[in-house]
């Protein structure tokens, strides 16, 4: 029988008759204050801050807040299936943590405790190449979980193919290309606090790990890190690339590849013809391209471009289940999740991004059936409506 994730909703009522109650909230848009009031404005300005005004982090709220669902009755939902098949893998429902880097930022155990997490209840894991820990070390602590690996295309080439085939050794299944960060954007809250990890000597474990990346410094790490950091950061992305260099990495990875950024339909139509597997639609969470589309917005005709040639995942702005509804009835398979675990695992370590993963879950669970669903695959445009009155 499928797991039925909204069994957590019980699972607390029964635990609230001994006095207990969840350690953090199960309105997961509340964790973003906590987690400042806990850690300080550095790191969290850090994870809550985007780019330029902050206008298209709340674009991208806006444009899943706008859309409403039209719940349909009477449709035996009492057996659901949230599980759906993504890059060839079953999941067990349509949600993958987010690549995000530096998570030592927000808590000592970072990415391994994050990973932990997601394998222990069937996500996957999506792998920063700027994350805090080296990534065999993700890969021993999440045992066979499904994990992705996330690449920030280097402009050295050997660095790039080093990466590849370690991510492959230590499991890692598919490879996310994220296309939207040749270049840092203008983040005024970091400006402000002149804060950014790397100088901190956070979120380069892969690249101070790796083999071809000391090749290119003078001395070891260790005698001169902060001419590692200015290696690192002049060479981690590379705005020269275009779309025929792709070519390398299909050469270089037998699995699937997908293109983390993708917001207009011709790129995604270029996707399909450089031979990838998918696309993730999504604007960084509103921190790169001030100004830009929000992500929900620009799902619908991505989707339809990429018809069945391409696989569609959504982030940007997910903060509840009936945002994960939202974006797979506007055409996403499947959701990544980024800030909100994030904060989770800043509250509470493992445990708190176990949380993130259960509320959110549940909640989706819950609004597919109270909105007519029994399975995810159901869901189409026509459950949605904009209308205002
Ligand atoms: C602190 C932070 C670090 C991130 N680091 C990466 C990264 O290393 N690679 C990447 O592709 N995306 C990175 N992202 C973007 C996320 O993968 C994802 O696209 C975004 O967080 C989704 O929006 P959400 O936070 O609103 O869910 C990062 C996001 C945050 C908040
Ligand atoms: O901060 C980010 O959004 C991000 O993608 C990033 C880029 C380089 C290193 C770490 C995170």
């Amino acid at each position: 029988m499928a797991k039925h994730w909204a069994d957590f909703q019980y699972e607390i009522y029964l635990n609230g008759m001994t006095g207990a109650v969840p350690r953090l909230p199960t309105d997961l848009t509340r964790l973003e204050e906590l987690t400042e009031q806990r850690l300080g404005p550095g790191p969290v300005g850090y994870v809550a801050g985007s780019a330029g005004s902050g206008s298209t982090a709340a674009a991208n709220r806006a444009a899943l807040d706008r859309r409403r669902i039209v719940p349909r009755m009477l449709r035996d939902v009492h057996e659901r299936d949230l599980s759906v098949e993504v890059l060839g893998r079953r999941l067990p429902a349509p949600m993958a943590l987010a690549p995000v880097g530096v998570l030592s930022i927000l808590h000592p155990d970072a990415e391994p405790a994050a990973a932990r997490a997601a394998a222990a209840h069937g996500v996957p894991y999506i792998l920063s190449s700027a994350s805090s820990t080296p990534m065999e070390q993700v890969a021993e602590a999440m045992g066979d979980g499904e994990r992705w690996f996330q690449l920030y295309w280097a402009k050295d080439r050997e660095v790039t193919r080093s990466f590849l085939h370690r991510a492959k050794a230590a499991g890692f299944t598919a490879l996310f290309v994220t296309l939207d960060t040749p270049l840092l954007a203008w983040r005024p809250r970091d400006l402000d606090q002149a804060y950014l990890p790397f100088l901190h000597g956070v979120g380069t474990a892969n690249y101070f790990s790796d083999p071809a990346f000391r090749a290119g410094l003078a001395k070891p790490v260790h005698e001169d890190p902060n001419a590692a950091v200015m290696h690192f950061v002049q060479m981690f992305a590379d705005p020269a690339k275009t779309w025929p260099d792709l070519a390398f990495l299909r050469e270089n990875w037998d699995g699937p590849i997908v293109l983390k950024g993708i917001l207009h339909p011709d790129d995604a139509l270029r996707a399909a013809e450089a031979g990838m597997d998918g696309v993730v639609v999504s604007n960084h969470g509103g921190r790169q391209a001030a100004g830009s589309v929000a992500a929900a917005d620009a799902l619908p005709r991505v989707a339809e471009a990429a018809g069945d040639r391409l696989t569609v995942l959504f982030d940007s702005g997910v903060r509840t289940g009936d945002d994960i509804v939202k974006a797979l009835a506007l055409g996403a398979e499947s959701v990544l999740v980024g800030r909100p675990y994030a904060y989770g695992l800043g509250l509470d370590g493992q445990a708190g991004v176990e949380h993130v993963i259960r509320c959110l879950l549940a909640e989706f669970d819950l609004t597919l059936a109270l909105s007519g669903h029994a399975r995810p695959n159901t869901l189409t445009a026509d459950d949605l409506t904009t209308a205002s009155a």
